[in-house]
Parts: structure tokens; sequence; C-alpha cells
């Protein structure tokens, strides 16, 4: 089995806000795939979206020390286990698989979300979603899942509603399959309160919503507590949170 990765490390888990699903401020050991089917004009993980160029993973010898082995892609299963429990300090809430699309690669992805499940870890993925189809395949194995909802402005892909529309859909197998499961929604200034509506009646009674400004953060505290609100009233005030990627506010990755 390979994988093609960009990166291994153990941090803080700096996104979800305080839904019901999140990891937000828990220790991860996150497993970073190359490749992605989308490009988000926000990405802050684009050097690894053409997975063919991403000759080397990476991981991080001692947490937070940004001190680097390197290893040539593609990834053999049983080097990445190793690296896994090389950053295992103990404390690791859950592992957590992104990316890139983590999704893409799902054979692979099953085959170390079943490893770690047996080395008794639980598996929180971060998916855009997309790919309801993929999302079946490893449903059973995930235990958390942040699944994205592409605002417009993020030009993610062509036919931005059909996408919308898919990654409920995953959301919708992920709760079936018993995963706690709460959607992300990253937001800018421009983000329109029409299709904040339209996320919030997909949402309404399936899962809560951890709304994310894209950093650098450019929308206005008065636009973000206006987009929340609208959220809020139509899913109840219970199942809206707010999001940062603390982690960028950190230094850590
Ligand atoms: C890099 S993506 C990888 C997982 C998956 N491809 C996805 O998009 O959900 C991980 C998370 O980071 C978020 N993200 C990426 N760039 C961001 C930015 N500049 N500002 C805020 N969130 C960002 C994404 O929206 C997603 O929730
Ligand atoms: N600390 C930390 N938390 C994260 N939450 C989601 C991340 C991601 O890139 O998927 C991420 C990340 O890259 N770093
Ligand atoms: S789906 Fe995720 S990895 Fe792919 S471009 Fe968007 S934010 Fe980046
Ligand atoms: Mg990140």
């Amino acid at each position: 089995m390979r994988l093609v990765l960009a990166e291994v490390f153990n941090s803080w888990q700096g996104e979800g806000g305080s839904v019901p699903g999140s990891a937000f401020g828990r220790r991860q050991i996150f497993i970073r795939f190359a490749g992605c089917d989308l490009d988000c004009n926000y990405c802050d993980s684009r050097e690894f979206i053409n997975a063919s160029s991403v000759l080397h993973w990476r991981y991080e010898v001692e947490p937070f020390t940004g001190r680097f082995e390197y290893r040539p892609n593609p990834a053999r299963l049983d080097e990445v286990v190793d690296a896994i429990l090389r950053l295992d300090t103990e404390d690791i809430h859950s592992i957590s698989y992104t990316g890139g699309e983590p999704t893409l690669q799902v054979r692979g992805l099953q085959a170390i979300m079943e490893k770690m499940r047996e080395l008794g870890f639980d598996n929180f993925l971060e998916t855009h979603g997309g790919l309801p189809g993929l999302i079946k395949e490893i449903a059973p194995l995930t235990d958390y899942a942040s699944v994205d909802i592409k605002d417009e402005t993020a030009k993610a892909t062509e036919n931005w509603r059909s996408l919308v529309l898919r990654e409920v859909e995953s959301i919708r197998i992920l709760k079936e399959a018993g995963a706690e499961v709460y959607a992300k929604l990253v937001v800018t200034k421009d983000t329109k309160v029409e299709n904040i509506r339209w996320y919030a009646s997909l949402l309404k009674g399936l899962a809560p919503l951890a709304i994310q400004p894209r950093e650098p953060m450019d929308i206005p505290m008065t636009k973000l507590m206006a987009l929340y609100r609208e959220a809020a009233l139509i899913m109840g005030r219970k199942n809206v949170s707010l999001s940062f990627q603390v982690h960028k506010y950190l230094g850590v990755l």
C-alpha cells in the first residue's frame, strides 16, 4: 500500500470552534495527504495540491521544533505508522487525516485508518466532502469528521452549487455511519447572506456549523456577526460556532 503524503506532525487542533464533534484545542497527530481536485482561492496548503510535484514527505521529529526528517514519496504504510508512533506524546485525542484532499487516496486512507484504529486511536477526517462515493468507503472507520462547505467566494470548482449538495450528502453518510460530524464554512468579506441562508437550511437538523474567517482575515466583525446570526436564526442558537485558525496565531503547524 503506498501513500503520497505532504507531512506528518503533532500539534494542537487549531480549528472547529466549540461545536459538537470539534477537536479544537486537543492534541492530534496530523497526516497531510498530497493532491487535491479542487482549487479554493484561499488554500493555505496549495504547495501540496499537485501530488506529482510532492516528491518527498516530511515528519517533524519533535513537536514544535520545526526539525523534520524527509522521506521519498510514495510512502509505505509501515513507515508512516512508524513516524506517527514516534510522534505519539501519549495525550493524543485522535489522528487527523487532512491534505490536500485525503479521500482521493481512499485505499491508502482506509489502510491507515484501519491500522490506527487497531492501535487504539480515534480517527478524525478533515475533508472537502465533494466525493460522497469515496466518503462512503471510509465512513465506518471515521470517529469524527469536519466537512467543508465551500462558499461561493472560494471559487473551488466550476459547479459550486452541485459541490455544496455533495458535501451535505457526505455529512449525511458520515452521520449515518456513526461519526460525530460538523460542517466548516470559510467566509470572506464578500460572502453573501443569501448563501449563508442556503447552507443553513441544508444543515438544519443535520450537523452543526463552524464559521471560519479566511486567513489572513479580511472580514469586518460586523459582517462576521451578521453571517453568524443568519445561520443561528435558521439552525438554532446552539448549533453555530466561530472557528479561527488558532495554530497560525500560535505559530505552529
Ligand atoms: C487545507 S484543507 C484540507 C482538507 C480538505 N481539502 C478541505 O478543504 O476541507 C483544511 C482546512 O483548512 C481550511 N483552510 C485552508 N486555507 C485556509 C485559509 N486561508 N483560511 C481559513 N481556512 C483555510 C479549509 O477550508 C479546510 O477546512
Ligand atoms: N494545528 C493545525 N490544526 C489544523 N486543523 C485543520 C488543519 C488542516 O490543515 O487540515 C490544521 C493544521 O494544518 N494545523
Ligand atoms: S479542498 Fe482543501 S486542500 Fe483542496 S484547495 Fe480547497 S482548501 Fe485546499
Ligand atoms: Mg492547515
